[in-house]
């Protein structure tokens, strides 16, 4: 564990602070007891467990496998519960109000549309319901004095062949509560440029997307998603390092690709718990994000699958601040990353750092000082 400074965050300061989330899978974050009522509600009989801890500790299990296509199985269980818009509705309301009640101010959270039309719902329904449930559990959240911002990414999955349809759905929607698009699944065997159509049709429409990359697969696809595809961003990106080299001495060499990804200040959307479940690395000191935030990349902290790591923002923050002994300055520092690197606009997004993020930070900061000051002077003996 690193030398811990003065000013290490408490968890409860940590969960105050004023967070702003990129990479997290509204499939990936069920509540466990919500699962079991609506599989319930479904007649869904193949749920593993029925009591809502027990069912929870499955999912963190099951994702815990050291694969990300094992990791991605434990989705057949969250997709078909969610399969009507009352469901839809209701997974997206409790989303935000869960990410409200974490501190989170700003979301963008994601979804693959096509995987709930089992029960008959259309794309569009699929879209309307979870953009309505996002807004329910915004005002709730408001009504418990949290404030929160939701916007939705709609996710094409990368096996299947209905990209151009997802982002055709997005671009319908931009002004209706969706700020993005995405692919996601399995990585291996499915490079992005197969989607090639989807992506160049969102150029031509100047909208925004993020391209899951680098995350169990490397360079290859972190370059792909990059320069064939011209991803705005990357899901995950964390096999960057393996284009950075830190000699003996320390000094460190970045090869062209993590070079331009420093130098175009491409957003990273880093979630370590999940690259310790696939496997893609071992411990959080290990985390390449220690040396990313170092090197002054555009890292951002992320959650993944709340339940199926069983995470908040605020449990990645604490890991690491464990691991890499992190500052308050070091989580406004990924928190403001993160905000810039939102897909919502240019002045919303700088409202958002310098009226929320700022102050909330400040104020914590603030309090360690007073902290501070009374420890010193009882100590004194007067
Ligand atoms: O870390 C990940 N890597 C790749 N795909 C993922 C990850 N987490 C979730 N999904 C996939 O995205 C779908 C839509 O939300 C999920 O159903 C899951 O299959
Ligand atoms: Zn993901």
């Amino acid at each position: 564990m690193a030398t811990k400074p003065l000013n290490t965050p408490t968890a409860e300061q940590i969960r105050r602070a004023p967070k702003v989330l990129l990479h997290d899978h509204l499939d990936g974050g069920l509540r466990p007891g919500t699962v079991v009522d609506l599989a319930r509600d479904a007649g869904y009989e193949a749920l593993p467990e029925t009591e809502p801890d027990r069912l929870g500790a499955w999912f963190r299990e099951a994702a815990d496998s050291g694969s990300l296509e094992r990791y991605l199985e434990t989705f057949a269980h969250t997709c078909a519960v969610t399969q009507t818009a009352d469901a839809l509705f209701r997974v997206a309301a409790e989303c935000a109000e869960d990410l409200a009640a974490d501190g989170v101010v700003y979301a963008e959270v994601r979804y693959a549309p096509e995987q709930h039309l089992e029960g008959g719902l259309g794309l569009e329904e699929v879209v309307a319901a979870v953009n309505e449930g996002f807004r329910e559990g915004e005002r709730l959240a408001r009504e418990n004095g949290r404030r929160i911002r939701v916007g939705a990414l709609l996710t094409a999955m990368r096996h299947a062949a209905r990209s151009l349809e997802i982002a055709e759905l997005a671009n319908r929607h931009r002004d209706t509560g969706v700020v993005g698009f995405d692919i996601a699944g399995a990585e291996a065997g499915h490079p992005p440029t197969r989607h090639l159509d989807a992506f160049e049709y969102l150029k031509r429409e100047n909208n925004h997307f993020t391209i899951h990359a680098g995350e169990a697969f490397g360079l290859p696809s972190i370059w792909q998603a990059l320069q064939w595809c011209g991803a705005d961003r990357l899901g995950h990106g964390v096999r960057i390092v393996d284009d950075i080299t830190v000699g003996a001495d320390g000094e460190v060499t970045l090869g062209r690709l993590a070079a331009y990804v420093r130098d175009r200040r491409v957003p990273l959307e880093l979630c370590p718990t999940s690259n310790l479940q696939t496997g893609a690395v071992g411990s959080y000191a290990d985390h390449p994000i220690g040396l990313l935030r170092r090197l002054h990349f555009r890292a951002t902290v992320n959650t993944d699958n709340r339940l199926m790591s069983g995470t908040s923002v605020s449990q990645e923050f604490e890991r690491l601040t464990e691991a890499f002994g992190y500052s308050l300055d070091d989580i406004q520092w990924f928190t403001v990353n993160a905000m810039k690197s939102a897909f919502i606009p240019f002045d919303e997004r700088l409202a958002m750092i310098n009226d929320v993020i700022k102050p909330g930070f400040s104020e914590l900061k603030s309090e360690w000082l007073f902290s501070q000051t009374a420890v010193a002077s009882s100590s004194s003996g007067g």
